[in-house]
């Protein structure tokens, strides 16, 4: 029987006496603050998304764009109970009807939304300091997590875009994760702990006065899931890639700029760092630009205009040096933004520099083996669902005993596997046989080689077939100094 107005006023009054009485304080965070939309209201939206299960009878429903997660909202004048630091607070969302809109340049929506934070008064301070700071962090946290990742790479050479960047991007939706990658389960836990520490480290990096960045070399034959690990990782931590292509990058200042515009959060991959320039010696590889060993990656040899006629003393081409590469990696450069982790992968640690292995430059060395028993495990649940004591024991005495001396790659065993997923016993059956026929290979090898020159001997072919298939003619690599010494003879005679 009240007019509205009336009720309203009696409302007010009554608030204001019971806020004088009591212990609480409230703040109001509305959506839209004047014309403008309210970071804040997003933030906290966002932050208390991640809070809510979906258990609630009505939850509002969001997906942004570019965003492959839906986020939960709370509905009208729904409350959740949050605590941080040892302090509960209690939100409200508040939704009322706007009155009838005056005329504005930019429709307003016809709800009026906003959240109301209920604080006790004695620890108003303590929270505002530092919990809607918090809560701001952890909503972009969410955002980017939701947000599709992207891989970005240099591949249109030194040309900048419309807005001044050197990078391409695509999304980047590998679905290679952790959990697929097949690998011994204590060195994954291993480097899942590491990536984790680092990704939570911002804290322990400030204190010891260090750069917060890590890097990680990958090694190992080929198709051993150097590449899948690096998705993986970043699917993990929810990074970007920035692949770096460095045969496209001219010398070290267009490096350097890269490197500039690379964000904070990120993967730089540098794949088959030992191929990409001649990194064997640093003081040499000033030296290559003239006229001894000319970069298998210089233009002219790109072009395959020759293996042999490449001494010219011109240096117009790619003339990155590994002491650019280092201060890349490691100089006063980059630390310009944070959080980044750099990965160089390659088949062929022995040929690296000792510079860039140095302790300090790459902090985790990561051998990425043959398919061990572990592994094998892993790929047999992941293509043919096949859990732990699901096989015979016949059966799993039979891999144990052949897959260490088979020295298959995982990519080897996926293949067989794949290839009769519908029928998961030939499967396996025909992987023990395949598994067979490597071992007793390998044993033949070894006899007739006699002893056997390291861990990498096996898959010299592999290798040399796929620098085949990359570089644009064939052999062009046996001018670089990083090239194997047998290739060189083989050229030679
Ligand atoms: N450890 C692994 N776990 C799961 N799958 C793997 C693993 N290793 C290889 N594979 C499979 O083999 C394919 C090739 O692997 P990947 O490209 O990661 O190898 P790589 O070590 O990067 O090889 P390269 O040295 O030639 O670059 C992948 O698509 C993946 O499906
Ligand atoms: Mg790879």
């Amino acid at each position: 029987l009240f007019p509205p107005e009336l009720r309203f006023a009696t409302l007010k009054f009554f608030n204001r006496v019971f806020n004088m009485f009591s212990s609480y304080c409230y703040f109001d965070i509305t959506e839209i603050d004047g014309v403008n939309t309210n970071e804040l209201y997003n933030a906290v939206q966002l932050y208390l998304s991640s809070y809510i299960s979906i258990s609630g009878s009505r939850l509002s429903l969001t997906r942004a764009l570019n965003s492959s997660a839906i986020t939960f909202g709370l509905t009208n004048n729904d409350t959740i109970i949050d605590t941080f630091n040892g302090v509960t607070v209690l939100w409200e969302h508040v939704v009322t009807q706007r009155q009838a809109q005056t005329f504005s340049w930019r429709p307003l929506p016809d709800e009026k939304r906003g959240f109301t934070l209920r604080i006790k008064k004695k620890d108003k301070n303590l929270i505002l300091d530092s919990y809607l700071d918090y809560i701001m962090e952890k909503a972009t946290d969410i955002k980017r997590n939701n947000q599709d990742r992207l891989l970005y790479t240099n591949s249109r050479g030194g040309s900048l875009d419309s807005r001044g960047h050197p990078w391409e991007s695509v999304p980047f939706k590998h679905p290679s994760t952790f959990d697929t990658l097949a690998m011994d389960p204590v060195k994954k836990t291993e480097i899942m702990e590491d990536l984790k520490d680092f990704a939570n480290g911002q804290a322990f990096y400030q204190r010891t006065g260090r750069a917060w960045k890590r890097g990680y070399l990958l090694y190992g034959p080929p198709g051993t899931g150097k590449s899948s690990m690096i998705a993986a990782m970043a699917n993990y931590l929810g990074y970007d890639i920035y692949d770096l292509e460095l045969t496209e990058v001219h010398n070290n200042s267009e490096l350097r700029k890269l490197l500039m515009k690379t964000s904070s959060k990120s993967i730089i991959v540098i794949e088959d760092i030992d191929c990409s320039i001649n990194l064997s010696d640093r003081k040499k590889a000033k030296g290559n630009n003239g006229s001894t060993g000319r970069s298998y990656y210089e233009p002219d040899m790109r072009s395959g205009s020759g293996c042999g006629g490449g001494s010219g003393g011109e240096d117009g081409g790619n003339s990155i040096t590994l002491s650019g590469l280092l201060n890349f990696t490691d100089g006063l450069w980059s630390c310009c933004g944070s959080e980044r982790i750099f990965v160089f992968t390659t088949n062929h640690i022995e040929k690296l520099d000792p510079a860039l292995l140095r302790s300090g430059r790459m902090d985790m060395h990561i051998f990425m083996s043959y398919c061990s028993l572990p592994a094998l495990k892993i790929l047999l649940n992941n293509y043919l669902a096949y859990e732990e004591g699901d096989l015979q024991d016949e059966m799993s005495k039979q891999l144990e005993d052949v897959i260490e001396k088979a020295e298959m790659t995982p990519a080897d065993v996926s293949e067989v596997l794949i290839k009769n997923r519908r029928h998961k016993e030939k499967a396996v059956n025909e992987l023990v046989e395949t598994l067979k026929e490597r071992a007793e290979r390998n044993l033949k090898d070894l006899k007739n080689s006699g002893v056997r020159e390291g861990d990498f001997e096996g898959f010299e072919d592999e290798e040399q077939e796929k620098r085949a298939l990359e570089s644009p003619k064939d052999g062009c690599d046996c001018d670089q100094d990083s090239c194997n010494k047998e290739d060189k003879e083989e050229k030679i005679n």
